[in-house]
């Protein structure tokens, strides 16, 4: 997506550093960061200045072109691997670009590493952004659907967290088909879930509709089921972050419930992802897919702009109260009425799954 001054990626190469959006100041203010080492690419993932399961692989795949450059040993190369995917763990796109670096840097010889490295994670970057202008395509598809039956009215459509061209290297995930629908015209309106605790709705999601022109509400989270008793919400569409082989899907905390108020309502439930999201290894979500647990400051204290245009933080729990802070939940694939890639849509179930992605059926 353009922004002014940058190019149409949240992620590129700069005078031989990797250049990303830090998005811990957004919608405050828009700053780049330069990352010169793995540790500087490891912190930036680990403190959420870039975040989103299609950047932090893209991310990491760039942190591998670091490491392979920092590298003197096979031994140091793979600390600089495990630092890396030790940064998030329910995101499957941060552990599948290192291992995807592991295996290219391994096809050649030492000499060769460093610039195989930095071709692969150019590879990676430029693949995502095609799976989701893909995954646009496809999912257009099905707001068209919707749009045919309710002509020339508004088409409601609630997402939460950010599963936007922030959260990828462009375009996003859900926010894709949105992007695509709006760019053909049709009417649309986007209820976006605050998101606590980190707010991404609020502070990303907002941002990046307002810069596309794509009207919009921002919705405290508990507020979807209202909407949809109502039928002031035609279809839920959100991101994921590790999709089961059986259609098991992890996403931002606060996606399950939103199902099951989707479901209890006939509300279509749409999570689209790059196939790079899928951990193929998988069958039982809820109990297999780790979730990340981060610190519960993240909940105690809210982040915003005082009216001077100051940007503070601020404790909003009683002092002495301790917070937990689940960051991701698992969504059953029951609950989910398709997946949206960038092979085309599907119902989520293993047999249909495997059959759009090629995998064989057996794990
Ligand atoms: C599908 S990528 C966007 C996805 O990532 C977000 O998590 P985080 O902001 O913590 O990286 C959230 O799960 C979004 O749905």
């Amino acid at each position: 997506m353009l922004v002014s001054g940058v190019p149409h990626r949240t992620i590129w190469l700069h005078e031989e550093a990797v250049r990303i959006i830090d998005q811990r100041r957004l919608p405050w203010t828009f700053e780049l960061l330069d990352l010169r080492t793995v540790a500087e690419v490891a912190e930036a993932i680990r403190d959420m200045a870039v975040r989103g399961a299609g950047l932090i692989g893209a991310t990491a795949g760039y942190g591998m072109w670091l490491a392979a450059r920092e590298a003197q040993t096979q031994e140091e190369l793979q600390s600089f691997a495990e630092l890396l995917v030790a940064t998030r763990p329910t995101a499957v796109n941060l552990s599948w670009a290192v291992k995807r670096q592991r295996a290219a840097i391994a096809k050649v010889g030492f000499e060769q590493r460093v610039e195989t490295a930095r071709q692969e994670a150019e590879a990676i970057a430029d693949e995502d952004a095609a799976a989701c202008a893909a995954i646009g395509r496809h999912g257009l598809k099905i707001i068209e659907e919707i749009a045919a039956r309710k002509p020339g009215q508004v088409i409601n459509i609630l997402t939460h967290c950010n599963a936007g061209w922030l959260a990828f290297v462009d375009h996003g995930s859900a926010t894709a088909p949105i992007y695509a629908a709006h760019a053909a015209g049709i009417p649309m309106h986007v209820w976006v879930d605050e998101t606590r605790p980190r707010n991404q709705g609020a502070r990303l999601t907002a941002w990046e509709l307002a810069q596309q022109g794509v009207p919009h509400t921002v919705i405290a989270d508990n507020t979807g089921g209202h909407l949809m008793q109502h039928g002031l919400v035609d279809l839920v569409l959100t991101g994921a972050d590790r999709v089961t082989r059986s259609g098991d899907v992890a996403n931002k905390i606060g996606t399950y419930l939103k199902a099951l108020a989707a479901w209890d309502n006939g509300v279509p439930f749409y999570v689209a992802l790059p196939s790079s999201t899928f951990d193929w290894t998988l069958r039982d979500g809820v109990s297999g897919i780790p979730i990340e647990q981060r610190g519960g400051e993240e909940v105690t204290e809210m982040e915003g702009m005082t009216t001077e245009g100051r940007v503070e933080n601020l404790r909003i729990v009683a002092p002495g109260s301790e917070a937990a802070n689940y960051a991701f939940d698992v969504t059953p694939a029951r609950l989910i009425t398709g997946l949206v890639t960038e092979q085309g849509t599907c119902a989520a179930e293993e047999s249909a799954i495997c059959q759009l992605h090629g995998q064989a059926l057996s794990l």
